[in-house]
């Protein structure tokens, strides 16, 4: 029931094949917490970095499902790599090429090309789900901007070239709404004025996480990225591109769910206890029967997410929505399940079980809280405002 174009599934099988060179690693950069340079290097020459940026850029100009289908396979192998496949086809890369001018097109596609994975900074030490109250500004000064401000939690925080930064926009002395703007790394070390502090993680130990402040740090005025609408629909339009991000980040759940519920398949027939197979005892048998619906459940909502991309060209919010919320809440699940499945071995740090358990857990907190993204799911299907704030609703109702 894979539904699966042959170009679709070619892609899909070559993914999988230079996965397993991302799985041979995938340990070593668990236990070494280092990017994985030399796998996103091959990654980059198989052509799995840009996937989406379009032949006028000088990418494969492939689609969301196209890159879903590759970050499955290699969230599979390793989830460090299956993440590092969303960034450098989605988030911010996805919002230049939809938004940005010529120029930023190109320096975009040039870095994520050559193998550079993007950063996308929104959250701040006091603005985590309240993405809105942000208190980042970027300053208008003749024909540049200056933005100061601190950011946490950035994914790729000290490795990534590309940045997009999400900042309070303030021109003429006036706020105006909330804006990207494009800060891209040339030489080695972090651009002027932004250093990235780590942060040690649970999972995914091989992309560092980061503490970001920036500090005057100069954007000129063609490195704005001006999303249509003007800047006080900024944040909605920068958000649609985002719903692409939340499809990947599903993804990347997805597919470290059926790499661990692979495992455990296998060990449920090897492994033997009172003279049989562990998988003849039902209590096992349904556990895996389980896993297996909740993983088609999940592919299929994700599928449907990706393949949403409406005319803007990102994927549908509310589908977004409830493909990450779904997807996230299962891989916890099922990683879980697939190291009861085997038992003491796979409380060891020698087997990847007690890994996949780890990477899980953080799809129901990053790109949307579980909780946040449900508000949003109901928002969408009821069809009206349902604000977090105190009086919200005081406010709703004096408009
Ligand atoms: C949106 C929230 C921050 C809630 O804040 P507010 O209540 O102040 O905002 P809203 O009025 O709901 O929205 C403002 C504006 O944006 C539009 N919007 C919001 N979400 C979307 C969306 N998903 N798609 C399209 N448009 C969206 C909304 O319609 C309003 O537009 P107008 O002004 O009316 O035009 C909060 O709900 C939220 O989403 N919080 C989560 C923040 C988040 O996801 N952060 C991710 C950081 S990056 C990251 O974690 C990377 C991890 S990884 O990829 O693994
Ligand atoms: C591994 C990882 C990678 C990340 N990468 C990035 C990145 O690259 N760029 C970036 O900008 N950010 C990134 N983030 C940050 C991420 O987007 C935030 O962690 C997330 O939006 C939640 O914010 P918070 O952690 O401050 O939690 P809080 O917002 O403080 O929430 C704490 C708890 O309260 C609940 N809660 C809050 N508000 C509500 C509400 N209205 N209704 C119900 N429950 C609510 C939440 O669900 C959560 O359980 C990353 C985070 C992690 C863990």
């Amino acid at each position: 029931m894979e539904c699966l174009t042959e170009a679709e599934r070619r892609l899909r099988d070559h993914a999988r094949e230079v996965a397993q060179e991302a799985a041979a690693q995938a340990a070593e950069t668990d236990r070494s917490e280092q990017y994985p340079w030399a796998m996103v290097r091959r990654m980059a020459e198989a052509g799995f970095m840009g996937l989406t940026i379009p032949k006028a850029m000088g990418g494969p100009g492939l689609s969301y499902f196209d890159a879903v289908l590759v970050i499955e396979e290699f969230s599979k192998a390793c989830a460090v790599c299956g993440r590092i496949a969303v960034e450098a086809n989605m988030g911010a890369v996805g919002a230049i090429m939809a938004y940005g001018s010529e120029a930023q097109k190109r320096i975009a596609a040039g870095l994520v090309l050559a193998g550079d994975k993007p950063a996308i900074l929104i959250t701040e030490p006091e603005a985590g789900s309240a993405a809105t109250d942000m208190r980042t500004r970027a300053v208008k000064r003749g024909h540049e901007w200056v933005i100061d401000g601190d950011k946490t939690w950035i994914t790729g925080g000290g490795v990534s070239r590309l940045h997009l930064v999400f900042a309070r926009v303030i021109e003429d002395g006036e706020e105006k709404g909330i804006g990207g703007f494009i800060v891209a790394r040339t030489g080695e070390g972090m651009p002027d004025g932004m250093t990235a502090e780590r942060i040690p993680s649970m999972g995914l130990r091989g992309m560092p996480e980061a503490n970001i402040a920036l500090r005057g740090v100069v954007v000129k005025d063609d490195m704005v990225l001006r999303p249509p609408g003007g800047w006080a629909r900024g944040f909605g339009r920068l958000m649609d591109a985002y719903n692409g991000q939340r499809v990947g980040a599903g993804t990347v759940a997805l597919g470290l769910a059926a790499g661990a519920y692979g495992h455990a398949l296998e060990r449920a027939q090897c492994r033997r206890q009172f003279g049989r197979p562990i998988a003849e005892f039902q209590g096992l048998a349904w556990m895996l029967a389980d896993m297996s619906i909740e993983l088609e459940a999940s592919r299929a909502l994700i599928w449907r997410a990706a393949r949403s991309a409406g005319p803007n060209g990102f994927p549908d919010r509310l589908a977004a929505a409830q493909a990450k919320v779904m997807a996230a809440d299962m891989a916890i699940r099922v990683t879980n399940n697939a190291l009861q499945v085997w038992g003491a071995a796979g409380y060891s740090r020698e087997n990847p079980m007690e890994r996949y358990v780890r990477d899980a857990r953080m799809f129901a907190i990053a790109g949307g809280t579980a909780q946040v993204l449900r508000t949003q799911v109901a928002e969408q299907i009821l069809g009206r405002k349902l604000p977090q704030t105190r009086d919200g609703f005081v406010r709703i109702a004096a408009d």
